[in-house]
Parts: C-alpha cells; sequence; structure tokens
C-alpha cells in the first residue's frame, strides 16, 4: 500500500490543559480546539511510518465492519444481551478484515498476529452459516478497499487464523482485539478495534478505533458517559443510511481514531474522514487527585469497582468514577478527558495482551504511565498473556501515577502466584 504523505498537527504547547479545576467538574475534549502547529512528521519520516499507515487503514475497515453489524443490531431490533452470535460475527470479520488489509500492505512478508479469535467455531457444520454471513461481510467491506476484492468462506477462515501466533520477544508480531468491550458493543455503549504492533518484544505502534466516541465537544450536563450513550445511539438512529458520519445532539461528529509511534507522540483524528490532519494529544496536567477523575470498566466482573473505590478513598479523589467499556478508556485518558485508568480483574484472571497493547503506546506516547498496582511497566514479550499477571493495572500522569502505586501498597493485597502458564493459541480460554 502506497502510504501518503500527511500532515500531522501538534498543539503549540501544554497550556490548553494546564487550567486547574476544582468544581464543578466537566469533562472536556479540546484537541480540535488547541493552538497548534503544523509539524512534519509525514509518514515515511518515520521508522514504522509505511506500518502505521497500514494499521489506520485496516482498523478503519474493519470499524466500519463493526459499524454495519452495530446498526444492524439495531435496525433489526434484535440486540439480546444475552445473546453475543451477532457479535462474533463481527469480531471475526473485524479479525479476517485486519489481516486481509495489514497482508495486502505488505505481501511479501509472513504476517505474524497475536489475536482474540480462532475459526475453530467456524469450521464446525454447525457454524456454516454464520461463516457464510461473515464472508458476505468481509467482501461488502473490503471491495470498497479495493474494487473486486471477494474472499471465499475458506480464505475468511485462513485470515482469522493468522490470529494464533504466539508472539513473543523477538522479531514483529501485530497484536489484535478486533472488538474489545464486547458486552458495550451489544448493548450499544463504547467499543474499540485494537492492533498494535510488537517489535522485538516492545509495543512500538498502537492504533483504536473508536466507532461511538464522539470526537469533540462531549462536554455536556450528565457527563462523558451520557455522551457517550448518547453518540452510540445516534450511530444506530443512522441504521439504513450508507454513510458512516454520525452527529450527536450536540453537533460532534461520532468514531474517533487514537494513533501512536513510538517517540513520536500520540495522535487523535476523525475516524471516517481520512483527509483530517491528526492532532497531538497529551494526558491532562493534574497531580492533585482532588481534581482527577478516575475511569474503570462498566463491568465489575472484568475490574473490581469496590477496590477502585478503596483506591479513589485512599488517594483523596473526590469525583465519582467514569464508567466506560473497553481501550476507549486509554483514548480518553490520553486525551485528556479524565486522569486516572485503574483495572482489578479477579485474582484467578490473566490479562491478555491485545486488551491493553494500543492503549499502552498511546497512553505513554501522550505523557502516562502504565503500569501494574506495583508500579512495574507491563511487559508485552512473553506471549499471549500480559506481564505482570495479577496486580491490576494503573494509568495516569506521572505525579498521580507515583501516589496511585503508593495507595496500591495499602489496598491491593500483593499476588500470590507470579508464574502463569503458556496461553493457547487463539479462542477466548482464561476469561
Ligand atoms: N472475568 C474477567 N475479568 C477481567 N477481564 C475480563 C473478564 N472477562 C473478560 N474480560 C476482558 O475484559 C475486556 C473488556 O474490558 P472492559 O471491561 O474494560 O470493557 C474483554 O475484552 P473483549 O470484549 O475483547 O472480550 C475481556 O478481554
Ligand atoms: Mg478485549
Amino acid at each position: 500500500m502506497q502510504a501518503s504523505v500527511r500532515r500531522y498537527q501538534r498543539p503549540a504547547s501544554n497550556t490548553h490543559i494546564a487550567n486547574k479545576r476544582r468544581t464543578p467538574w466537566r469533562p472536556h475534549v479540546r484537541p480540535h480546539a488547541a493552538p497548534s502547529v503544523v509539524v512534519d512528521v509525514a509518514p515515511q519520516a518515520l521508522q514504522y511510518g509505511k506500518e502505521l499507515e497500514s494499521a489506520k487503514a485496516a482498523v478503519r475497515l474493519a470499524s466500519k465492519l463493526c459499524q454495519i453489524v452495530q446498526r444492524q443490531l439495531s435496525a433489526e431490533e434484535r440486540v439480546d444481551k444475552k445473546d453475543d452470535s451477532p457479535v462474533t460475527v463481527a469480531d471475526y470479520g473485524a479479525q479476517a478484515v485486519v489481516a486481509w488489509a495489514l497482508q495486502r500492505a505488505d505481501p511479501s512478508s509472513r504476517l505474524s498476529m497475536v489475536a482474540e479469535e480462532d475459526s475453530a467455531e467456524l469450521r464446525r457444520p454447525a457454524g456454516r452459516p454464520m461463516l457464510e454471513r461473515i464472508t458476505q461481510l468481509i467482501n461488502s467491506v473490503i471491495s470498497e478497499a479495493e474494487p473486486g476484492a471477494q474472499l471465499s468462506p475458506e480464505e475468511v477462515l485462513e485470515l482469522i487464523d493468522l490470529g494464533g501466533s504466539p508472539g513473543g520477544p523477538t522479531g514483529r508480531h501485530w497484536v489484535l482485539d478486533p472488538i474489545d468491550g464486547t458486552r458495550g458493543f451489544v448493548g450499544m455503549r463504547q467499543y474499540a478495534v485494537c492492533l498494535g504492533m510488537l517489535q522485538d518484544g516492545e509495543v512500538v505502534l498502537g492504533v483504536l478505533g473508536c466507532p461511538n466516541l464522539p470526537q469533540g465537544s462531549v462536554v455536556e450536563e450528565d457527563g462523558l458517559e451520557g455522551a457517550a450513550q448518547r453518540a452510540a445511539a445516534a450511530a444506530a438512529a443512522a441504521a439504513g443510511s450508507s454513510s458512516s458520519t454520525t452527529t450527536t445532539s450536540s453537533g460532534s461528529s461520532v468514531g474517533c481514531l487514537f494513533s501512536a509511534h513510538r517517540n513520536h507522540g500520540a495522535y487523535a483524528e476523525p475516524l471516517w474522514d481520512e483527509s483530517s490532519a491528526p492532532v497531538q494529544i497529551r494526558v491532562e496536567d493534574v497531580s492533585d487527585p482532588r481534581d482527577a477523575r478516575f475511569m474503570e470498566s462498566v463491568e465489575s466482573r472484568h475490574s473490581s469497582h469496590s477496590t477502585t473505590a478503596a483506591m479513589a478513598r485512599e488517594l483523596g479523589v473526590v469525583l465519582p468514577p467514569l464508567r466506560m467499556d473497553s481501550q476507549v478508556k486509554y483514548g480518553l485518558l490520553s486525551r485528556g478527558c479524565a486522569s486516572i485508568f485503574m483495572r482489578f480483574p479477579p485474582p484467578a484472571y490473566k490479562e491478555k495482551i491485545w486488551d491493553h497493547a494500543a492503549g499502552f503506546v498511546i497512553v505513554e506516547e501522550a505523557g502516562g504511565l502504565v503500569t501494574d498496582a506495583a508500579g512495574v511497566r507491563l511487559d508485552f514479550s512473553r506471549g499471549r498473556f500480559l506481564h505482570p499477571l495479577d496486580r491490576g493495572i494503573i494509568a495516569a500522569p506521572p505525579a498521580l501515577h507515583e501516589q496511585l502505586v503508593k495507595a496500591a501498597t495499602k489496598v491491593v493485597p500483593p499476588s500470590p502466584s507470579p508464574s502463569p502458564s503458556p496461553a493457547p493459541a487463539g479462542g477466548k480460554s482464561g476469561q
């Protein structure tokens, strides 16, 4: 794929995020309003510039497929929150589309991808109707990128299984969560298509496609959660329309793409409008916990709400949490919409690298830190499981992060068992 010449916008200074506030708290998103200078970081000037452009194109295509499925869920009024089969269609479809796009961008390389799904269910006779539906969806999306492109069901199975790489500390591995926040996806809330790239054990690229996230003025009296719900509803209301573009009732466009290239900053741009220049984003310049808003999972089974509440009390955070599905939280942290992300899964749960890789590099490149509760930087180099595994995850600007690590020594018990068994290739086992 030909890398296009793009001009990226960088805020002239960070003063726009330095205005401390006490009360009332208002979520704010100002990257597009910030004074900016245009700097030349054209993809070809970056070490992994070509790969970054390929990753963004792949995430955009997969996001399109997810949006089509989510609109149909709504339009046909068959959203059953307990039935995740329509979601599975989008999970598989998005995984195959990303694999197709990455391969097409670099046909001479062997693609190594560590991804959430595998084709085992689809290869069973009972899975055939679903496979055909997925194939049809994929073909409708890829033919927009490459007129005439069509895949057979068997090719789709092979593309999905490209996600079975074990990863590891050497070489290049793409890391994909085709739909992160499946419950958010079904519940018409937030979800994200998350693609990272590991080079010799280090996450060097990250891209998050967030189809239901408003880009700009999500400053609403009832907070981001309300705005995000309305944005998702607006996206659903557009069912039947061939346009991807949706706006919230306050006029903000919906659909954000976050990206980061190691040592070159983190950026946000519209998901559906490729002509808009990416704008550099930074974490909030906050060190006083009384100014801090923290984010956590909507699902308390994914992350203990009582542990985060205890951490907030210990730290002196006074504002209520912002609950949101998926790695959208990492995007919002990087964009300065909230100051802290905390995640405390049940002790037996083993975190997977695809649930954090893209968000991790985006937050780091936006000036934040992402570690376990003991302050140890996350390690993506040991296969499909994330290390450290079992003391939760905290992410914040450095000054707040230091205070979080101190609070965790009092609130979060140390881990009893540090050594995991190797993760299986593919599938959702261990969740
Ligand atoms: N019991 C559990 N404990 C912790 N995390 C879990 C979990 N079950 C699923 N998850 C993970 O939590 C992710 C969603 O995170 P969040 O709560 O921030 O939206 C899921 O991603 P998927 O939706 O890709 O499966 C899944 O990987
Ligand atoms: Mg996930």
